[in-house]
């Protein structure tokens, strides 16, 4: 039967095999002029964002780095973490330059066809540490995600410039370069906040001796009140540095019951959270906290995090400034490739990841 505007696809293995398979994404969903969601990503009605659970009133705390040793300004970093979990910054010092460039990247790695796009898919990447995908974690969602990606682990600048996709690798290395002062900056102050004064080596391995690049796209979306960009979750990492542009649709839970609070997108501001590694490393007090991405119905939209994580191999727990100082143990000592594991093993599912290392 000839494919129809409204069901273009035969079967459900059809739209699987066109958006995963061939490397359309759905990018190339969106692209041909869908009038309905399929199925597939018809999210439950739990999941989906409800206008009148927005807090328009609220908003994460703006941060100006340009006095970033300041007590105050320490203090609101610390604050800001413990309180919300998520707070924008800005006169940091990455370039703005740089960060144009990176969302330049972005459009030019999903403006390629869908067979060179391919060429990093999971069947065939030549890296285990580059991969394009759509959705989060296809195989164990029971509804996709609106979102297709670009994923870069990085292991070393001769590892990048041989595996990483040529027409973006440059923009995102400059940008994870450039942002490795603040990374270090936001660090210092809040272990400062935690009476940890000194970031060894070993420290600092453990707290940032890992990062992975995302290039996030959002296509335009038929019916985009029925799905998510992404579904509730926290991020593994220690912290997440994460460039959004102009479209906006990012929202963190609020302190109270169900409430959701946007992120307001700031021209050349970078928004910052707190991952579950910090939160367990931090003994829980610094809060990883559940954000979503909403789709739209009329925009693309991009957005580029850098999570910094502990290495694979690293055991992560309370650290021991805090524990000596007799501060009760709330999550045990685990291995951070098995934290990892178990976050990417179940689809989205706000907090419940972190009960993985709860005592
Ligand atoms: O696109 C965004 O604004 C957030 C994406 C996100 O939460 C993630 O990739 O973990
Ligand atoms: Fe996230």
């Amino acid at each position: 039967m000839a494919p129809t505007l409204a069901q273009p696809f035969s079967d459900p293995s059809a739209l699987i095999d066109f958006v995963i398979n061939q490397g359309n994404g759905v990018k190339g969903l969106s692209e041909m002029g869908l009038k309905a969601l399929p199925k597939q990503y018809i999210q439950p009605l739990e999941e989906r964002m409800c206008m009148t659970n927005i807090i328009a009133q609220e908003s994460i705390p703006i941060i100006d780095m340009s006095n970033w040793e300041d007590p105050q300004v320490a203090r609101s970093i610390c604050d800001a973490a413990s309180k919300w979990g998520f707070f924008q910054i800005v006169n940091h010092a990455v370039p703005v330059e740089v960060l144009e460039n990176v969302k330049e990247a972005t459009y030019s790695f999903f403006g390629l066809p869908a067979e060179e796009k391919n060429k990093y898919s999971k069947e065939h990447s030549s890296s285990n540490n580059v991969r394009f995908g759509t959705s989060f974690s296809p195989q164990a969602e029971k509804a996709l995600e609106w979102k297709d990606y670009l994923s870069m682990f990085y292991v070393s600048e001769e590892e990048a410039s041989a595996f990483w996709p040529p027409v973006c690798k440059e923009q995102v290395l400059d940008y994870m370069r450039k942002s490795e002062v603040v990374i270090k900056q936001l660090l210092q102050v809040l272990m400062k906040g935690l009476n940890v004064n000194e970031i060894d080596a070993t420290k600092e391995s453990l707290l940032m001796g890992s990062t992975r690049t995302n290039l996030n796209y959002y296509p335009i979306c038929p019916n985009p009140e029925l799905t998510v960009g992404v579904g509730r979750h926290s991020d593994v990492s220690t912290l997440t540095i994460l460039l959004q542009d102009e479209i906006g649709g990012l929202f963190v839970r609020g302190n109270q019951g169900d409430n959701w609070i946007h992120v307001p997108p700031i021209k050349g501001s970078l928004v910052i959270n707190v991952g579950d590694a910090l939160q367990i490393l931090s003994n829980g007090r610094y809060r990883s906290v559940e954000h979503r991405v909403v789709a739209n119905g009329s925009k693309n939209r991009i957005s580029v995090p850098i999570f910094v994580n502990p290495r694979p191999g690293d055991m992560i727990g309370p650290l021991p400034e805090l524990v000596e100082s007799g501060e009760r143990p709330i999550y045990k000592q685990v291995l951070y490739s098995d934290y990892v594991k178990h976050f990417f093993r179940k689809a989205h599912d706000g907090k419940k990841t972190v009960e993985f290392a709860e005592l």
